[in-house]
């Protein structure tokens, strides 16, 4: 068979060195405790996203087993040229615990926007045997940067298209469907495309990624977390020759002739297949079908803020605009523009601006993001980071910590943590000084069981933008 990645074998989902880190700890140390936490970065609150993924995929039930602990063996025999893997531990968590990992992971409940430096999750192992496990999971767990970031970034753009929906539409019902994901070609693989297309749907309901309905679906019990239409791509219309260019557009109205069709429009010149194709040619037929049916036309190149400012202009001409309740064009109901290329946090805000400058409501207007998206993230962009707090040794409980003269940015939380509210904000404790009682992290894995499953509803919910507040202090 031909796992992803090459093996399903968790005792060989880890760096390397942590094969060794058993033989490093001090004498008779029975609790090892570590936090993961984003120390800040381009975004000053995170969404906390992608943890369930994570246990449900690798960590429920009897992961131990004596064939993969003879196939690490013999792996890391061949890795190091000499004999380092902690066969007598795994040996242990297979006939003591059936295979089931004794860990203890509490978290943040799933789709909650935590501002940095607050614990988001902590480890530790629930038999003084295995203290060596905890942080043999850091690699797979701090992977939860990908999903957090994205969802993140995701969100951060939510906000920025509700502020201008704010200002220049008559409301904030199309949100769920301005930032639709195109991500999934330019995603490092079919599982990382799946993981970043969920969270992505965190905050939206428009997709192309499929993989994100699937991870939504198995992982997080959302039978249908997106939505899609028909849509043509270059090798639909080029095909049809570039004089065939208007038949091809022509044939999208005639197959598709109910409900939203969109259509790639720059194959040659975007801007006389709007004058000419939608606007003379085939706008009696896109008038006719106006009650049942809306034309989405795809520029796909060019300067986004002038493109679609042109492409409004030219539709508005041959179409004719009506005048919101902010005062802003809006094209007639069955015609709307998607912007697919060049979509990002830092671009959204120039095309939204360059449409208000010249009175063009953000209703008129829908995005597509790829790479921007999914890919172009990476583990700094929120700086997560996974380390020790707190240890037991023997029987004495220490406070472990980090505190680098060169970079304190990167100085580590002691001794156990709990995350609490205080007059709105969140708070972490340190040094075990924290309120059982307040503590919001949820016991979410223990010893090889999942405790809690969060449904996609609540995470939607938790991860809400609270739009009176946000637009209104804006
Ligand atoms: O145009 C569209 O309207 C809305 C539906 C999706 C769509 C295009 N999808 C797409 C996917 C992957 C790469 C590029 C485009």
């Amino acid at each position: 068979s031909y796992p992803a990645g090459g093996s399903e074998n968790i005792l060989l989902i880890t760096d390397s060195y942590k094969v060794t880190h058993h033989k490093q700890y001090p004498p008779n140390t029975t609790v090892i405790y570590s936090y993961f936490e984003s120390r800040g970065g381009k975004f000053p609150e995170t969404v906390f996203f992608g943890l369930q993924y994570i246990i449900k995929r690798w960590l429920l039930g009897p992961v131990v087993t004596q064939e993969k602990i003879e196939e690490a063996k013999a792996v890391y025999q061949a890795h190091f040229g000499q004999d380092l893997f902690h066969e007598e531990g795994w040996t242990y968590i297979l006939k003591e615990h059936g295979g089931h990992l004794p860990l203890r992971i509490r978290a943040v409940p799933e789709g909650c926007v935590i501002p940095y430096k607050n614990v988001l999750v902590t480890v530790e192992n629930t038999d003084p045997k295995c203290f060596w496990l905890t942080n043999y999971l850091e690699t797979l767990l701090v992977q939860l940067w990908y999903p957090m970031t994205v969802a993140t970034n995701s969100r951060a753009q939510k906000e920025v298209i509700a502020k201008y929906l704010h200002e220049t539409a008559d409301n904030l019902q199309g949100l769920p469907f301005k930032l639709h994901d195109f991500g999934f070609r330019g995603s490092t693989s079919v599982e990382s495309a799946g993981i970043g297309g969920c969270a992505h749907l965190v905050n939206f309901m428009g997709t192309d990624t499929i993989a994100g309905l699937s991870v939504a679906r198995v992982y997080y019990g959302c039978p249908n977390a997106g939505f899609s239409i028909p849509a043509a791509e270059h090798s639909t219309i080029t095909s049809w020759g570039k004089e065939g260019e208007c038949d091809a557009f022509r044939n999208m109205l005639n197959q598709f002739p109910k409900g939203l069709v969109a259509c790639v429009s720059d194959s040659y010149d975007v801007y006389k297949a709007c004058e000419k194709y939608w606007g003379e040619e085939l706008k009696g037929l896109i008038e006719q079908r106006a009650d049942e049916g809306t034309l989405v036309v795809r520029p796909d190149s060019g300067d986004p803020p002038e493109v679609v400012v042109k492409v409004l202009e030219i539709l508005g001409k041959q179409f004719g605009t009506s005048t919101n309740t902010k005062g802003y064009k809006m094209l007639p109901s069955y015609i709307r523009v998607i912007q697919g290329d060049g979509i990002s946090y830092e671009t959204l805000g120039e095309i939204l601006e360059n449409m208000k400058r010249h009175k063009w409501s953000a209703d008129n207007l829908a995005f597509g993001s790829g790479g921007a998206l999914l890919q172009r993230l990476d583990r700094d962009t929120q700086k997560c980071a996974f380390k020790c707090s707190y240890a037991l040794i023997n029987g004495k409980e220490v406070s472990v910590f980090k505190q680098p003269v060169t970079d304190l940015g990167k100085k580590s939380k002691k001794g156990r943590l709990s995350l609490e509210v205080h007059d709105g904000k969140y708070v972490t404790k340190e040094e075990g000084q924290g309120d059982p009682k307040k503590d919001v992290l949820v016991t979410v894995f223990e010893n090889g069981k999942l405790l809690k499953d969060y449904n996609f509803d609540e995470i939607r919910k938790n991860a809400e933008i609270n739009l009176v507040k946000k637009l209104n202090s804006a």
